[in-house]
């Protein structure tokens, strides 16, 4: 039997930011959203917030051990997973819940279809519910998913990511990551707290290779202490023996294997471009396979923008909320579009240590043949450094020497996704070093005296 086609004005596939578009503002467009998954994205279900409330639980876990030092002797009693787990989830999981039934219950101009989507011809979508609708506009902000790397039998093995092992039912003994990025620092950290034998499969020579190369090293060095850490490695074949995963390794020392109850892959995430079967609208891809975009998030093809993970060169969640909030502006706007603001993107590993970066690397200056002066400073040698008997954190900046304005900052120790903030401030309205150090107080003795005390040590006039 023949349906009419239902035609939307707009149509906004995946709901993690491209959930926040339709305010109040869009009451009387006629809007459908399509969700493949559990409503709310990534970072609400997979994510960011999820891994945080693990990492934090992790570093009160962590906290006796590290007391010894100091002259408090404690020990950690044990980390029951499920009651962690299932009061991380219990909060999360009926957010996700609540915000699926607000927009399918009680948004009158919003139809939610359940399904994964695809393009079938120009502006026209199969929703994946047996429906197939078309729009003037669309917003695609389908995110990405993570890679699952050429290791033979692999997925006979059975293995985990990011979408799978914070829902463990029990902890494992023993837990092998293979990757050295973002996912595998932080949850390097949560299951060594709680425990867990913890090894991590490099295929670089340092972890978080992506770092200032100094910063990179040192986090390198201070996860030695705790995991194995096995770099220049290349994972070539999986197999599960009586229950153990062996992971099969060739380094520079020949062929080795590792063994361990439970592998996570942690190597990287790929847009989800290609689910969307782009080409029959039109819209251009990046080699890469991301959504191309100009500044205004429009990709090739009028009425339809991208955001977040599937267009950006950040897979970081403060750009897809900015992304977001830009597409909201011009679908309201298109006569005066406004533009993303990509000039200063922060990120932070929340792992032990934590790690945060804005703006350019010594090396990206040197590559970029951008001049720079450079300067760091322990923590070990601020008062609030001594408080916490730090032996491995520094803040390293870097500035135009002519000008005074901040290039970079890099920071590995004790809370550096907070410290770093107000280099970010200073970045975005343009305050140069010296203004910036010596144009304010800073509280004594409070942990941003690191960057107080780096950023006087410029060599600037
Ligand atoms: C473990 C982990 C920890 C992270 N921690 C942080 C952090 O601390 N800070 C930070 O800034 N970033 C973090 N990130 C990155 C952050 O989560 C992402 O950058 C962000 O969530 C991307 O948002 P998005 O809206 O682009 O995509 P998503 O939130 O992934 O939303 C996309 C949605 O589209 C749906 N979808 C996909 N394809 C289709 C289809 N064909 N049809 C219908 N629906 C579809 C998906 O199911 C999903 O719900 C983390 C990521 C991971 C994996
Ligand atoms: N705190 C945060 O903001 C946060 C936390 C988690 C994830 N994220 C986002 O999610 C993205 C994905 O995280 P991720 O850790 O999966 O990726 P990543 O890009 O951070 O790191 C992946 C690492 O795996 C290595 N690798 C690639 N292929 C490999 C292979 N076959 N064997 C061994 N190593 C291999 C890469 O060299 C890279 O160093 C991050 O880039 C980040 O943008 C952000």
């Amino acid at each position: 039997m023949q349906h009419d086609v239902r035609h939307f004005d707009l149509v906004i596939i995946g709901t993690g930011s491209g959930n926040s578009i339709a305010d109040e503002r869009f009451a009387d467009w006629n809007i459908a959203i399509v969700e493949k998954g559990v409503f709310g994205g990534t970072c609400l279900n997979v994510g960011c917030i999820p891994t945080k409330m693990f990492v934090h639980t992790a570093d009160v876990a962590a906290a006796p051990a590290s007391g010894a030092r100091l002259g408090v002797d404690a020990t950690l009693d044990g980390v029951r997973w499920t009651d962690v787990r299932d009061r991380i989830f219990g909060r999360i999981d009926p957010i996700s819940e609540g915000g699926r039934r607000w927009r399918a219950e009680e948004n009158a101009n919003v139809t939610v279809y359940e399904g994964t989507a695809k393009f079938v011809g120009p502006k026209t979508l199969d929703t994946g519910t047996g429906e197939t609708i078309t729009a003037d506009r669309f917003v695609l902000a389908a995110g990405s998913r993570p890679v699952v790397p050429d290791v033979a039998d692999l997925a006979t093995v059975g293995y985990h990511t990011s979408d799978t092992i914070m829902r463990l039912d029990e902890l494992p003994e023993r837990l092998t990551i293979l990757g050295s990025g973002f996912v595998a620092a932080e949850f390097a950290h949560v299951f060594s707290s709680f425990g867990v034998a913890v090894t991590v499969i490099a295929r670089s020579d340092v972890l978080l290779r992506h770092e200032d190369h100094e910063v990179a090293s040192r986090f390198t060095s201070v996860a030695s202490e705790k995991w194995d850490v096995r770099l220049r490695r290349k994972a070539v074949r999986a197999e599960r023996v009586n229950g153990e995963v062996r992971l099969h390794l060739e380094g520079p020392d020949g062929a080795e294997v590792v063994t361990s109850d439970e592998l996570l892959v942690a190597v990287g995430r790929t847009p989800n471009a290609d689910l969307l079967d782009l080409s029959t609208t039109g819209v251009e891809l990046h080699p890469d396979g991301r959504v191309v975009v100009d500044e205004y998030q429009r990709t090739s093809v009028e009425g339809i923008y991208a955001l977040g993970d599937i267009s950006s060169e950040y897979q970081l969640k403060h750009v897809a909320n900015h992304e977001a909030r830009v597409v909201q502006h011009n679908l309201l706007n298109p006569d005066s579009p406004i533009a993303s603001d990509h000039r200063y993107v922060p990120a932070a590993v929340f792992s032990a240590p934590q790690v945060a970066s804005v703006g350019l690397t010594e090396e990206q200056a040197v590559e970029q043949g951008v001049r720079y002066v450079a300067a760091s400073q322990a923590y070990a040698s601020i008062a609030y450094g001594w408080a916490m008997e730090d032996t491995t954190g520094f803040a390293k900046v870097l500035a135009d020497p002519s000008t005074g304005r901040i290039l970079g900052a890099h920071i590995i120790g004790p809370q550096a996704s907070s410290v770093i903030q107000p280099i970010i401030q200073a970045m975005s309205f343009g305050l140069d070093a010296k203004t910036m150090a010596k144009g304010q107080y800073w509280i004594h003795p409070a942990m941003p005296e690191v960057i107080e005390n780096a950023l006087l040590n410029l060599p600037l006039d």
